[in-house]
Order: C-alpha cells, then structure tokens, then sequence
C-alpha cells in the first residue's frame, strides 16, 4: 500500500520505518526544510542507535522524502501538539495545517490517520471538519480515525514492534480499513475502540496513569521523610502485594508527553482535579531538590554545583522539561536562591551542566571531571549508563565539599557514605 507520512520527528519517522520494513511504500514530508535535507542525505537526527540503523535501512529502501505531500492510500499524519501555556489548551495549529495539506490530495477510499497525542474529540471535530472540505465527506467517501503511538524513547524499535496498538475509526468502515493497514506490521495485538474520540481518551488515560503513579511516590517521598522512613524500601516492601504496583520517586517528571498529555483532559472536562493535583506534585519536586542542596551545604551564596544530567531521564538526549535544567535554573535564579539560602546572603551559586548524552549549543556543558572539579556539590539528575559506575574515591578527590545529592537512588549509600560523602536522596 502508498502511505504519505506527515511530520518525520521521532514518531513520524520510526513510524514511516515501520511500514517501510514491512513492505510498504513511503512517502514522508516534513515542513522543515533542514529535516528533509538531512534525510535525503540519509542521515537521519536519531540518536537511539537501534533506530538509527532502522530508519538509514528504510531510506536506503521505500521510504522517499519528499518536498510536498503527496496522494496516496493512507495519509498518516504525525506532527507535534505542543501545550499552549498561556491559553490553556492543546496547540493543533500543526494538525489542522496537516490537514489543510491532505484535503487537495484525497481520492475516494483514501484513510487518513492521526497518531499525534490530541484531547480527546480532536479526530472528529477539528480534523474532520477540515477534511470534509475536499468535497470527500469522511466516514462516507473516505476513511478517518485514531491510532495513538505508545512506544518509550530509549526502547524505541522493540516497543515500536510489539506494543498492543489502539485504534478507532470515526465509523466502522474506517476501523476496518485502519485495522488493515496496521495489520500489515508486527506488533502486539490490535486493540479496536469504539470510536476515535475513545482511542484518544485511551492514550491520554495511560499517560495520566504513570505521571499520577509518580506523582504518588513522590508524595510517599516526602511523607517517609517526616517519618524518618527510607521511601524506597517501603515501596519495595509495598510492591510485594499482588495488587499494589508504585513507580519511583525522583527529581520530577520531564519529557514532552508526561508533563503535557494529562492537561489535554481538561479541556473539556472540570472533572480533572487527581490529575492537575498529580501534576502540580511532580512539578513541585525540582523545587524540593533544590531545597535539599541548600540544606545540605547551608548556604547558596558562592557555591559551586555540578548537574550531571539535562536530559528529561536516562540514556535519552532530550532535554524537554528536564528536571536538572529545572534544579539549575531555580538553584541560579538569585530571587529563588535568596529564600532558598540558610544565612539569608544573596545567592551568587554557579552552575556547571555535564551529560554525556545531550550535545546542544544553547547549554554550556563540561565534561565530568571540568564540572565536579572544585564543585560543593554534584547533583545525579539523569540515570545514565555512564554515571552508574561513578567511583566515590575520584569523585570526591574533584569535589571541594562531599555533597552528593541522588534524588535517583542510583548510588550505593554504604558505599559513598565510606568514603566520606554526605549522600543525600528523597
Ligand atoms: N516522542 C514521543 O516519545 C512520543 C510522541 N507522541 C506524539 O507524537 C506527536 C509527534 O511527536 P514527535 O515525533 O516526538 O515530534 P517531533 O517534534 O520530533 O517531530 C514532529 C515533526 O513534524 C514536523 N511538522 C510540523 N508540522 C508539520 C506539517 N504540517 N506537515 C509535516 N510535517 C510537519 C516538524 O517539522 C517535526 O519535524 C506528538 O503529538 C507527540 O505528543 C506520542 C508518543 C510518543
Ligand atoms: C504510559 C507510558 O509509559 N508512556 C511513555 C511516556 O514516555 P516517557 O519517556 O515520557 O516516559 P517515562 O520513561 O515514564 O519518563 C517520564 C519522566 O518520568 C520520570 N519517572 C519515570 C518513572 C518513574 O518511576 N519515576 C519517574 O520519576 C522519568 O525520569 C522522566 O522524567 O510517554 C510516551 C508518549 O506518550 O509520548 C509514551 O509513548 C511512552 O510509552
């Protein structure tokens, strides 16, 4: 079958891969000219190596890039739906632009898909409407429905490849011929809602359920600490109920889906208040790790402190939403770090960023050994691979004071606390 995939970020091009390695012929357009250049060069800005490799092997196969949509069976549509803060509500300038560059190009029986994460009813009554201005009315002349893209940056091919797939039509024909296409690839099993508006619903429903799933353990974090108990082992402990499953407390919840996705609940509903109250917990935790540094070295005012981790989690290079560019920016902020510093002095505390996975030239990054040399304290923000094997001995031969704050848990308390470390977590 001919798809044309619109967007060829991080879901739009492993997406027109898939397809690609499993027979199909791909055209994919992407707006930014530089996304195009690059792919028509075959090198693809992908920094997950297993993609790498999946998405060079679809451009050195069917999949072509091109400089405008074209016509095809399946239009698959995969742009970004970012969160417009100050109006309070999902930005689908993206999808509708999408939309109003598939209109001309519909035949009869043509399906057009949106995987893009949207609040739920965005399928049926942004898009549709759109479409339905080709003259081609969906539902009757052509096909319309939802497929939401569930796979983990860090993990991307393997989930890409076998997790269960949600989708549903704005009608039955279109299920149908959704179901089809997507029957074509390997994945787990093929999931059919009742609707479009369902599957959408379904897809913020998983996110909501890991970020309110945090934002617990985060809570648990701070309330074990009034109680002088170890957080970590009390979820451990929990978890061994065959009905309890609590994740991981830590510094805050970043990356583009988590933070965002649970707010596209309240746009039509008032009903969201578990969910805002989860939100407003994990974004309230880059603050208290903040805290915790002041606390540790007493005061702010001079002091040196190393981030080792601006990527949103480990072993990804995305630094959306970051909780360590989050700690930096409060801990160097002189308004916050007045109330934050001890002796009330003003807070003149430098920053220093280090991580081995993000290269960008808006952030000033050191390597390691440059960012902990002489540093008061070094702050574990990303579990990167690289940092699971820092030595207590090198390390504190670098810092000036032995403050090590593991929000992660990812270092050996015994270990670091032997070698003189003050080693602080949550
Ligand atoms: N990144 C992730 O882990 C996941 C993302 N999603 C959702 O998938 C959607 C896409 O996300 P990403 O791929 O991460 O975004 P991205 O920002 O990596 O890529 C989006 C691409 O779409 C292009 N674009 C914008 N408007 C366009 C248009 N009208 N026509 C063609 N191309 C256009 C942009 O230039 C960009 O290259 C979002 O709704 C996101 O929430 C869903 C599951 C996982
Ligand atoms: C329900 C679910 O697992 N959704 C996934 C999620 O990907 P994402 O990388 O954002 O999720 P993540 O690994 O939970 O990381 C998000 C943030 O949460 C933090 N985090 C994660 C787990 C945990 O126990 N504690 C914790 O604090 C991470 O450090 C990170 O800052 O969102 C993706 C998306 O929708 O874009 C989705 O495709 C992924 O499958």
């Amino acid at each position: 079958m001919e798809i044309c995939v619109h967007g060829l970020g991080y879901i739009g091009l492993a997406t027109a891969s898939l397809f690609v390695h499993n027979g199909h012929k791909v055209i994919g357009y992407d707006t930014d000219d530089r996304v195009r250049r690059r792919l028509e060069r075959g090198e693809p800005e992908v920094t997950e190596e297993e993609l790498e490799t999946y998405v060079r092997d679809a451009l050195d196969g069917e999949l072509t890039i091109s400089s405008h949509p074209e016509a095809a069976d399946y239009q698959l549509i995969c742009v970004p739906t970012p969160y417009d803060r100050d109006a309070g509500r999902a930005d689908l300038q993206y999808v509708e632009a999408a939309a109003r560059n598939v209109r001309p190009l519909l035949r009869a029986d043509d399906v057009v898909v949106l995987e893009s994460t949207v609040p739920p009813g965005t399928t049926a009554t942004v898009l549709s409407p759109i479409l339905a201005e080709s003259g081609l009315e969906p539902g009757t002349d052509i096909g319309l429905g939802y497929v939401p893209e569930t796979m983990l940056p860090g993990n991307a091919v393997t989930e890409l490849q076998s997790n269960d797939r949600i989708l549903g039509g704005i009608d039955a024909d279109s299920t149908a011929a959704i179901e089809e296409l997507y029957g074509t690839v390997p994945t787990g099993d093929l999931r059919v809602a009742p609707d479009a508006t369902t599957a959408e619903f379904v897809k913020l429903v998983q996110n909501a359920f890991r970020d309110v799933n945090i934002a617990y353990a985060n809570t648990l974090a701070l309330t074990a600490r009034d109680y002088g108990v170890d957080v970590r082992e009390a979820i451990r402990l929990a978890n061994n109920h065959p009905r309890v499953d609590i994740l991981r407390p830590g510094p805050g919840v970043g990356g583009h889906c988590l933070p965002v996705d649970p707010l596209f609940f309240a746009e039509r509903s008032d009903e969201t208040q578990l969910v805002d109250a989860a939100r407003r917990v994990n974004d309230r935790m880059p603050g208290y790790v903040a805290d915790l540094v002041a606390e540790a070295l007493g005061t702010l005012e001079d002091k040196t402190v190393a981030i080792l981790g601006v990527a949103y989690k480990g072993n990804v290079d995305d630094t959306r939403n970051s909780p360590g560019l989050e700690i930096a920016r409060i801990l160097s902020d002189p308004e916050t770090a007045e109330l934050r510093v001890a002796d009330g002095g003003m807070g003149a505390t430098e920053i220093r960023l280090c991580d081995p996975h993000v290269t960008s030239p808006t952030l000033e990054l050191e390597s390691l050994a440059d960012a902990l040399d002489g540093a008061d304290a070094a702050v574990l923000t990303s579990a990167h691979d690289e940092f699971a094997d820092l030595d207590p001995r090198r390390v504190g031969s670098l810092l000036g004071e032995r403050v090590m704050v593991d929000p992660l848990a990812l270092m050996d308390a015994d270990s670091w606390e032997q070698h003189g470390f003050e080693l602080v977590g949550i």
